[in-house]
């Protein structure tokens, strides 16, 4: 799927990142960095270590602010817009490394996704069961109870997230972040570490999530197979520019992206995955 509209029929953009730069003291990490993500897609940031990636998708949730540029969000400008908004507005994220309360249980911390989309402060968040109102617990716990049924984690709801097997404890910050009810699920190297049948597995989720939630996915991953076989949209980030975005076909085409990787020292891997994807 393409982002750029080519008719009154082209779908408006769930999210606009345009000309965004950003730059810690001296080392820009993002320059005039733009694309669309349309919804329903799978679009995908991938690109060499050090790329921007992580920045760019800090930018987007409101932890890091651009000096230039705007992030707009079903057309609303929102570059302005503390993080805890974004997430209300429908901006929902996992992170690379997991960022679980380890001491406490699956269902605990998917209870506590959905109470930071209601609540900007843990603590609050914590306490707010015993003042919200029976109708909303009810829908809450109805919601839960989707997600534990859809991402497989019904026997581990009760496991302190500790106990867990890494990939297991991915899939729970899947869960947490899907309770924020996102409309754009903004995962953070979502099977990094994985073994190849939690990456699967995973990649199975992701599908599903637009599938069955309607979400829109926005995916950082250096699994280049999972992102070509997943992805409707791919943008490609070197040295904190965009060097090429389009489907995956046309970006593994790209003569200056397999230039990226090749400088970074990873074109033999790059061409061993890409032909997995295409003789698969
Ligand atoms: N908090 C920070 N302070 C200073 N420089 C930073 C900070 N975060 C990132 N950078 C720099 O910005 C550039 C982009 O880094 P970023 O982590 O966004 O890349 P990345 O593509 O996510 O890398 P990786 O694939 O290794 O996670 C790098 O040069 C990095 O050193």
């Amino acid at each position: 799927m393409e982002t750029t509209p080519s008719g009154p029929a082209a779908a408006t953009p769930l999210l606009q990142v345009q000309g965004v730069t950003l730059a810690f003291g001296g080392v820009k990490a993002l320059t005039g960095v733009g694309f669309d993500v349309l919804p329903g897609s799978i679009t995908a940031v991938i690109g060499p270590n050090g790329a921007g990636k992580t920045s760019l998708f800090n930018t987007i949730s409101g932890f890091y602010r651009p000096s230039q540029g705007s992030i707009r969000f079903q057309g609303q400008d929102i570059t302005r817009v503390p993080a805890p908004q974004r997430a209300k507005l429908g901006l929902g994220r996992s992170f690379q490394n997991i960022a679980l309360f380890r001491g406490m249980t699956v269902l605990d911390n998917i209870k506590l996704g959905r109470h930071a989309h209601l609540k900007t402060n843990v603590l609050d968040a914590l306490f707010y069961l015993g003042r919200a109102r029976r109708e909303e617990a009810e829908l809450r716990r109805d919601i839960e109870e989707r997600i534990i049924d859809f991402l497989e984690i019904d026997h581990i709801r009760h496991a302190p997230v500790s106990a867990l097997p890494y990939g297991l404890q991915k899939r729970v910050e899947m869960a947490r972040a899907l309770a924020m009810q996102p409309q754009i699920l903004m995962l953070d190297e979502p099977v990094a570490g994985m073994n190849r049948e939690e990456t699967e597995d995973m990649a199975r989720f992701i599908l599903d999530v637009r599938e069955e939630w309607g979400a829109t996915v926005l995916m950082v991953e250096h699994d280049m197979g999972m992102v070509m076989d997943l992805s409707d949209h791919v943008v490609v980030l070197n040295f904190g520019q965009v060097i090429a975005q389009g489907t995956p076909a046309a970006v593994q085409a790209n003569p200056e992206v397999i230039r990226a990787y090749l400088g970074a020292g990873d074109v033999g891997d790059l061409r061993a995955k890409l032909q997995g994807v295409t003789t698969a």
